[in-house]
C-alpha cells in the first residue's frame, strides 16, 4: 500500500509539473521587449538549445543545438587565449577549506556562497567545490614558479564552478553550477607587468564581445563592489532588453594579496626574492545569454554567423516533375559553400511545406536562407533571405560563394551595430538627481558627477536606488563635468 502511495505521489508530482509546463493555449506569442524574461526562457527551450527542467536549482542542461553554439564560442575564446601566451590547464574541482580561507577578503566574499563536500566515502575532509580557482592555483604556482624567467606565467581553464547564489537563479544567467566558466590566472614580476596583462585581458574580452556582437560598458568597479581579494576590478557590463544591466566579464588585478598568503615568490635578476603579482579574469555562459538576448526577436533566435551552427539553410521549392533538377542544383550550391568552410544544410524534408521550414529555421536563428525554385533554375539565380533584417534578395547563381560570404559578414556587422545603438540609447549623462531618476525609471545606465569619495558614492546609490557600475575606463567619458558638484555631497568637486 505504501509503495503504491509513494508511486502515486511521484506520478502526481510529475503530472502537476507537466501541467505547469504545458499551460493551455501555450502558443501565446512571446514578446522580447514586453516581457524579456518570459521571452528568453521560452526561446532557449523552444529551440531545444537548453533545458531548465533539470531538478536542481541553478544547474541546467545544454542540449545538442546549444552545445554546437557553445563549442563555437569556446573555440574562439581558446584561440584568443592561446595566441596571447596562455596555456590551457585543468585543475581539480575540490579545494581544501584551509586554502580557500587563506586570503581573508576572498573568504569573506565567498564563505556564504560555497558548496561543501560534506562526505567522501568514510573520511571527513573539509573540501569545497571551487567557486573560482585562485586558491586552487596558488599552491601549484608556488611549486611551478621559481625564477623571473618563469614569468609572465599565464594559464586558463574552461570548467564548471559552483556558487550557492543567494539571489534567485535564472537559466544561463545566474547559476549555481556555472558550467562554461573560463577563468584565466596569471603571475608577473611586478605591478607594472601585471597591469599590462590587465589591459591585454580587456582587449581579449573586447574581441570576444565584438565576435558575438554584444555591446558593453567597461568600468572600474567601486571599492565597495570589487572582486573579493582584488586590488581593483575592471568589469564589462551590457544592458539587457528589460533595461537591466548584466555583468558579462571581469578582469581583476590581485596585487600580491594571494601570492603573499600562499608564499609564491621568484628569484629576481639581482638575486633576491619577490612575491609575484597576479591577475585573474573570467567570463561564463552569460556571454551566450547576452548574445541571445541582444539579437533575438519575437520569431526566436537571431544568431551572428560567427557562432551559428548552421550559417546557411537551403530550401528547395519543389514542383511536380522538377524534383530531380531542383535537388541537383541544391546539392551543388551546398557543396560549393561547404567546400569553403561555410556551415550549410539542406532541408529537403517532403513532409513539411516551404513556409513551415522558413518559420522553423528562423526560430533557430539561422542567419541566411537560400530558396531554390524552378524559375530560379531557369534564370540562373537564387533567392536569399536574411534573418536579421528579414530582407529578401535575388542574386545570380554564379559567384554564390562570394555573395554569401559578403552577406554573412554584413549580418555580423549589422547585428553588432544595431546592438551598440541600443546600448548607447540606454546610457545617459546627467548632472541632477531628478534627471538621473527619470532616466533610470526607463532602465539602463546614467553617468553622474562623483567626487571619488566612497561614502558619497554609496550615498548616490541610495539616492538613486541603483547600483554603481563604477568609473568608465575611457577617461574621456568624464570630460565636460569640471565645475560640477558630487551628486550626493554637493560640497565636493566632482572628478568623474
Ligand atoms: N552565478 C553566475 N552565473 C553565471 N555567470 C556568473 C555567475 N557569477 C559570475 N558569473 C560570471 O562570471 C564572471 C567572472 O566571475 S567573477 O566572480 O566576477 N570573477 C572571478 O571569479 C575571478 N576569479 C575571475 S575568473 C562574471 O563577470 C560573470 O559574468
Amino acid at each position: 500500500h505504501n509503495v503504491f502511495k509513494t508511486f502515486l505521489k511521484q506520478q502526481r508530482g510529475i503530472f502537476i509539473a507537466k501541467l505547469q509546463l504545458i499551460k493551455p493555449g501555450e502558443k501565446r506569442p512571446r514578446e522580447k521587449w514586453k516581457d524579456f524574461t518570459d521571452w528568453f526562457n521560452w526561446v532557449i527551450m523552444e529551440t531545444e538549445l537548453y533545458d531548465y527542467r533539470y531538478p536542481v536549482k541553478g544547474a541546467y542542461v545544454w542540449r545538442p543545438y546549444g552545445m554546437k553554439i557553445r563549442r563555437l564560442v569556446e573555440t574562439y575564446v581558446r584561440f584568443l587565449h592561446d595566441e596571447t601566451g596562455h596555456q590551457e590547464v585543468l585543475f581539480p574541482v575540490f579545494i581544501p577549506y584551509e586554502f580557500l580561507a587563506k586570503e581573508s577578503e576572498h573568504i569573506r566574499g565567498f564563505e556564504s556562497e560555497v558548496f561543501w563536500v560534506s562526505k567522501g566515502g568514510a573520511n571527513e575532509e573539509r573540501l569545497v567545490l571551487r567557486p573560482t580557482s585562485e586558491t586552487a592555483m596558488m599552491p601549484m604556482f608556488k611549486l611551478w614558479i621559481k625564477d623571473h624567467t618563469d614569468l609572465p606565467f599565464r594559464v586558463y581553464q574552461i570548467v564548471s564552478v559552483f556558487r550557492a547564489e543567494t539571489k534567485a537563479t535564472r537559466p544561463m544567467i545566474r547559476l549555481r553550477e556555472i558550467s562554461m566558466f573560463k577563468e584565466a590566472h596569471t603571475a608577473h614580476a611586478d605591478r607594472e607587468d601585471a597591469e599590462r596583462q590587465v589591459r591585454e585581458a580587456v582587449e581579449i574580452y573586447k574581441k570576444i564581445f565584438d565576435y558575438l556582437g554584444i555591446p558593453y560598458l567597461i568600468n572600474q568597479r567601486p571599492e565597495w563592489d570589487k572582486f573579493a581579494g582584488a586590488v581593483y576590478t575592471m568589469a564589462f557590463d551590457t544592458v539587457m532588453p528589460d533595461g537591466k544591466t548584466m555583468q558579462i566579464g571581469t578582469v581583476h588585478y590581485l596585487g600580491t594579496n594571494f601570492s603573499k598568503v600562499f608564499d609564491v615568490k621568484y628569484l629576481t635578476p639581482n638575486g633576491d626574492w619577490d612575491y609575484v603579482h597576479t591577475t585573474s579574469y573570467g567570463i561564463s555562459e552569460r556571454v551566450i545569454a547576452a548574445m541571445i538576448a541582444m539579437h533575438g526577436d519575437d520569431k526566436g533566435l537571431v544568431l551572428p554567423p560567427n557562432v551559428a551552427p548552421i550559417q546557411v539553410i537551403i530550401i528547395p521549392i519543389m514542383y511536380k516533375g522538377t524534383e530531380e533538377i531542383i535537388l541537383r542544383e541544391t546539392r551543388s550550391i551546398q557543396e560549393e559553400l561547404s567546400n569553403v568552410g561555410i556551415r550549410v544544410k539542406i532541408d529537403d524534408r517532403t513532409d513539411r511545406t516551404p513556409g513551415w521550414k522558413y518559420n522553423y529555421w528562423e526560430m533557430l536563428g539561422v542567419p541566411l536562407r537560400i530558396e531554390i525554385g524552378p524559375k530560379d533554375i531557369e534564370n540562373r539565380q537564387v533567392v536569399l533571405a536574411r534573418r536579421d533584417t528579414l530582407e529578401k534578395y535575388v542574386a545570380p547563381r554564379d559567384g554564390i560563394v562570394d555573395t554569401v560570404r559578403e552577406l554573412l559578414n554584413t549580418i555580423n556587422d549589422n547585428l553588432r551595430n544595431t546592438a551598440w545603438e541600443f546600448l548607447r540609447s540606454m546610457t545617459t549623462k546627467v548632472t541632477t538627481v531628478d534627471e538621473a531618476r527619470k532616466w533610470l525609471d526607463r532602465g539602463g545606465v546614467v553617468e553622474v558627477p562623483w567626487s571619488g569619495d566612497n561614502d558619497c558614492g554609496m550615498k548616490i546609490q541610495q539616492l538613486l536606488d541603483a547600483d554603481a557600475l563604477g568609473v568608465p575606463l575611457d577617461k574621456d567619458a568624464s570630460r565636460d563635468i569640471n565645475g560640477l558638484r558630487d551628486l550626493a555631497c554637493n560640497d565636493k568637486q566632482a572628478n568623474y
